[in-house]
């Protein structure tokens, strides 16, 4: 079913295709909805009118009638527990908007009242972290990384309840190319009558990888795209230095799109056992584990695919082991081939830049200065052992055309959502003041151009790393 509503329609391929993995929901009624930001570039990019999208109220869940609005099911491992119902326990997806080009997008409120997946909570979500999933969200697509974004955020006029706190109550519009999850698969899995994992898989076939079909083993090609879509996806997380924070099976897409910004953040100095999570005691999900947790997530989606695989189960596993398994090459490629365009040569050279990440560890140098640095011949003065760095340098056997420096540097960032200025615009919007939030998105919309004024941007924070967990 679609339904018109004014510019866009909303249509629900999703819960017609596997009635079972939804339950028929409605955003609760919002009091005094005030939109506080609105991406109109994203807006525009779907087809919709920014200036229908602040008052229509549909960006906190008031839908035309006719519209199903649905909370989708999915279990997950959360820091390697298995969690067989998780679900949108405070989340509806509006519906799918087609883009003028043709293009399919999630559109999904987060922080949108209490469902039947809601468990303990009180299923709404607080100002500061929407605001900060809006803005990771934003910094990380013009970045170029494939992500969830954005629409917007808007406040409900209600508090919440954090940490013994009262706090201003948000919700968050967001899109996405869908929200599967590894997770879902692991519901329809768990949960054998009457959610089929075929159903599931074509959906996601049709919506994210429409050449499968078409393959002689159409469920391995699905599973084969996702590892590969991860195994990019990873890589570009580490290439800008990104922590994700907490990469459960429930935050892992099939898409091969960031999702669910939560305790998550950027690196400043190069270091792998980077946590910013204060709920990571263990350091699971530390910055360097990154493409192993993914690896060990995808284990779990090959689990799930088995019986579509094939239908003797030792072959099934044989196969879909080999799948997991091309992770890390496919990984180590990726990482590889976005090092080499990040310090100027034309082939990855593996030695080189395990060396430089060496090197970089040992002072636990600026990752993004450094690449900057790199390009404009300053890198030397980041090192306290200038020596080392100056024998890393004699090998690298760098292009030094013009065109080569200025491509190093529309991969390097000069501005990346540096995390102590994240809970400083964080901090004042929660206190009335969004003038330092619009810095903020300013200033990571535009990453690659040095501009006058924002050298603060450009500097580390001094800890402690650690992101608060609110939600
Ligand atoms: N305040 C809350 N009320 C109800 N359920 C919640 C609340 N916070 C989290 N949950 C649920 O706990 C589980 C894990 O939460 P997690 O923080 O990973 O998801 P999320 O951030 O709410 O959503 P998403 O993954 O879609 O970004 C999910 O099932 C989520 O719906
Ligand atoms: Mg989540």
């Amino acid at each position: 079913m679609s339904t018109a509503l004014g510019t866009p329609t909303l249509e629900d391929t999703y819960a017609q295709a596997v009635p079972d993995l939804v339950v028929p929901w409605a955003a609760a009624p919002v009091r005094d909805p005030q939109v506080v930001v609105l991406d109109e570039e994203l807006a525009a990019e779907l087809g919709l009118d920014p200036e229908t999208l602040r008052t229509s109220g549909l960006l906190v869940g008031r839908v035309p009638e006719g519209v199903r609005t649905v909370a989708q099911a999915y279990s997950g491992h959360q820091f390697g527990m298995f969690q067989p119902r998780l679900g949108d326990g405070r989340a509806v997806l509006l519906g799918e908007i087609v883009a003028p080009d043709g293009t399919r997008h999630d559109l999904h409120l987060k922080g949108s009242g209490r469902t039947p997946f809601a468990r303990g909570g009180d299923g709404k979500a607080a100002l500061g972290p929407m605001l900060r999933e809006y803005a990771m969200g934003a910094a990380m697509h013009a970045l170029g990384v494939p992500t969830s974004r954005g629409l917007a955020v808007s406040t409900t006029g209600e508090k919440v309840d954090r940490d013994g706190g009262a706090l201003p109550g948000a919700i968050l519009a967001r899109v996405a190319s869908s929200h599967l999850r590894v997770g879902t698969f692991q519901y329809a899995a768990a949960h054998e009558e009457p959610t089929p994992v075929r159903a599931l898989a074509d959906h996601a076939i049709a919506r994210h990888y429409p050449h499968a079909a078409d393959a002689d083993e159409p469920y391995l090609e699905l599973y084969r795209c996702v590892v590969d879509a991860q195994a990019s996806l990873v890589a570009q997380w580490l290439l800008v230095g990104f922590v994700h924070g907490v990469m459960n099976t429930d935050n892992t897409t099939i898409s091969g799109e960031t999702i669910d910004y939560g305790p998550c953040a950027f690196i400043d100095g190069y270091d792998p056992t980077t946590v910013f999570s204060s709920i990571d005691h263990a350091g699971r999900y530390a910055f360097g584990h990154q493409p192993m947790i993914a690896r060990w997530n995808l284990a779990r989606l090959g689990e799930c695919l088995l019986p579509l695989i094939d239908a003797d189960s030792d072959t099934a596993i044989e196969k879909a082991t080999t799948v997991v398994q091309s992770f890390t090459q496919s990984y180590d490629g990726y990482f590889a081939d976005g090092m080499a365009a990040k310090i100027g040569l034309a082939e990855p050279d593996y030695q080189l830049i395990a060396d430089l990440l060496a090197l970089l560890g040992t002072e636990k140098t600026d990752w993004t200065t450094f690449f900057r640095a790199l390009s404009q011949g300053t890198a030397r003065d980041l090192f306290l052992d200038r020596e080392a760095f100056d024998s890393w340098a004699a090998r690298r056997d760098a292009l030094t055309d013009p065109a080569a420096v200025a491509a190093m540097d529309r991969v390097n960032p000069v501005y990346i959502p540096r995390n102590h200025l994240v809970d400083e615009a964080l901090t004042a919007a929660e206190a009335g003041d969004l003038a330092p939030f619009h810095e903020l998105l300013d200033v990571v919309r535009r990453p690659f151009d040095e501009r006058p004024g924002l050298e603060r941007w450009t500097e580390p924070g001094t800890g402690p790393f650690v992101t608060y967990c609110g939600t």
